[in-house]
């Protein structure tokens, strides 16, 4: 599925197109399609050490990986990771040279309580620290219930989290906020990507399911660059 995808990445030249694979895929997917980026989907925090079964920064870059993906809402729901340890993570791989997608996103239970907006404020509070020189990374508003569900919020919700994201960045980092891009994520497809990437302050798309075959991902790729 890689090879029509960086043909479609390739074609798309305005789009930047990367895709984040499980550890084991990272070297032949980037021996497959030199020109798309390979990320992964986790990095360990620590650059060496006595952490058995982790996979470090420099490790996964060694493997081809450009970028690695941090916080996802699966690894805060399976294995506990906070906001902090996603920053550490975050960190780690930008010494390491890797580009990095930190990600953030409430609950359904703290949606439907109201608390979204809070939460948000809250993870990206303790993910960024003050002040930090920090514009290197991308971040990743993934509400949880959207991902995988089909549902998605409105497109006047989607804006708003984004902006309150961003207001928030910049408080942490000031004005380097406006250089933060910030990707929506959850239910993305060919069908709704156009009008999410249309929302005030959405500058991309973490996609799950619809990445998974070049037939639901190329359409997306094609709506970025409209
Ligand atoms: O978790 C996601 C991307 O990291 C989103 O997954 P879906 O696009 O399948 O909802």
């Amino acid at each position: 599925e890689l090879t029509p995808i960086a043909a479609a990445a390739a074609a798309a030249p305005g789009v930047d197109v990367a895709v984040a694979v499980p550890f084991t895929l990272i070297a032949p997917a980037a021996e497959l399609v030199p020109t798309l980026p390979i990320g992964a989907e986790d990095i360990h925090e620590a650059e060496s050490g006595a952490h058995t079964g982790c996979v470090s920064a420099s490790m996964v870059r060694e493997a081809g990986a450009r970028f690695s993906i941090v916080g996802h809402s699966e690894r805060r729901a399976d294995q506990g990771e906070t906001s902090h340890d996603a920053w550490a993570k975050a960190a780690a791989g930008h010494r390491a040279g890797l580009s990095i997608i930190l990600c953030c996103g409430e609950t359904e239970a703290e949606h439907n309580a109201g608390r979204a907006e809070r939460v948000v404020q809250a993870q990206i509070e303790k993910s960024v620290p003050d002040n930090a020189d920090a514009s290197w990374f991308t971040l990743a508003y993934e509400p949880r219930w959207a991902i995988g569900t089909g549902r998605i919020p409105t497109f006047d919700q989607i804006a708003s989290m984004h902006a309150i994201a961003r207001a928030k960045l910049r408080m942490m980092i000031g004005d380097r906020a406006a250089d933060v891009r910030i990707l929506y994520g959850g239910s993305v497809t060919g069908e709704n990507a156009a009008a999410i990437l249309a929302c005030d302050d959405v500058d991309g798309a973490l996609v799950g399911g619809a990445s998974l075959t070049a037939a639901k991902f190329v359409p997306i790729i094609e709506a970025a660059a409209r």
